[in-house]
């Protein structure tokens, strides 16, 4: 797969700065581990995981939050996933819904050699049925403190009416690729075709969320953008 750069730091050479001065020399072993694996395995594909600093900027947003439960739609081979679990206190947990299991078994290795797939229930699943079930087994006392969505673009807005629910008042979802390679501010014709579908349900999803009552929200620009919401009612 031959993607755009994704990102909107001005340049790559501006990206590579940031992960060598402030990412690489703190990732963890086991996630740079899981990164070479995925890139091993999959090729250019791997680019659809997480950026570097998109996944330290995960970590650091847990260590603030100190959240015991959260939820991760959309897994692939696990970067955001072991960036979360890493900075999850002991007894926290995560639970993780992917339509495959497939590419989740590339990075398990390294989530169980870093000492954490006890704090990570894998769901492969669609996500839409496994938020119902959810959502029908959640009690008031089990609601999310924090949600991160990174699967099939053209779902999240119906994933926002499910994941609403199951979020507590003052949790958080984070929404990725918000800003769908910077082609949200381009006109359609200057897209190209095979990613137009996905642009216009982000442009959808940002402008619903800008005006929706339950969730306060800010547009972080790290990696391909995320839409952090907080919910309020
Ligand atoms: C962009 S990748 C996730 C990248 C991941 N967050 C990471 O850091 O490596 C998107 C994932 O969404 C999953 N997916 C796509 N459609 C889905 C659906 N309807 N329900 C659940 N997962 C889905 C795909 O299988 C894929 O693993
Ligand atoms: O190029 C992509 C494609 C996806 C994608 C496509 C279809 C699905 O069902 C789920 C995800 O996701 C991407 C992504 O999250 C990213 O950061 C970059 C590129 C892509």
């Amino acid at each position: 797969m031959d993607l755009p750069h994704k990102g909107i730091l001005q340049s790559p050479a501006l990206a590579q700065y940031v992960y060598e001065t402030s990412v690489y020399p703190r990732e963890h072993e086991q996630l740079k581990k899981l990164r070479e694996a995925t890139v091993n395995k999959y090729g250019n594909l791997a680019e659809t995981a997480v950026p570097v600093d998109e996944g330290r900027f995960l970590s650091l947003l847990m260590k603030i939050m100190n959240p015991k439960r959260t939820l991760e739609i959309g897994v692939f081979t696990g970067y955001s996933l072991l960036s979360t679990a890493l900075a999850l206190p002991d007894d926290g947990l995560i639970t993780a819904i992917d339509i495959s299991r497939e590419h989740y078994e590339v990075g398990l290795p390294c989530i169980k050699e870093a000492g954490l797939a006890h704090k990570i229930n894998f769901i492969e699943s669609p996500a839409t049925p496994a938020l119902d079930q959810l959502i029908l087994n959640t009690t008031h006392q089990e609601l999310f403190d924090f949600a991160f969505v990174d699967a099939d673009k053209t779902s999240y807005k119906g994933y926002h009416e499910q994941i609403v629910k199951l979020v507590k008042v003052g949790g958080v979802i984070a929404y990725d690729n918000t800003l769908w390679f910077g082609f949200v501010a381009k006109e359609e014709a200057e897209v190209p075709e095979r990613f137009r579908n996905d642009r216009n349900a982000i442009l959808q999803l940002n402008k619903f969320l800008a005006s929706d009552p339950r969730v306060d929200v800010a547009q972080i620009s790290v990696g391909d953008g995320i839409t952090l919401c907080r919910r309020i009612q």
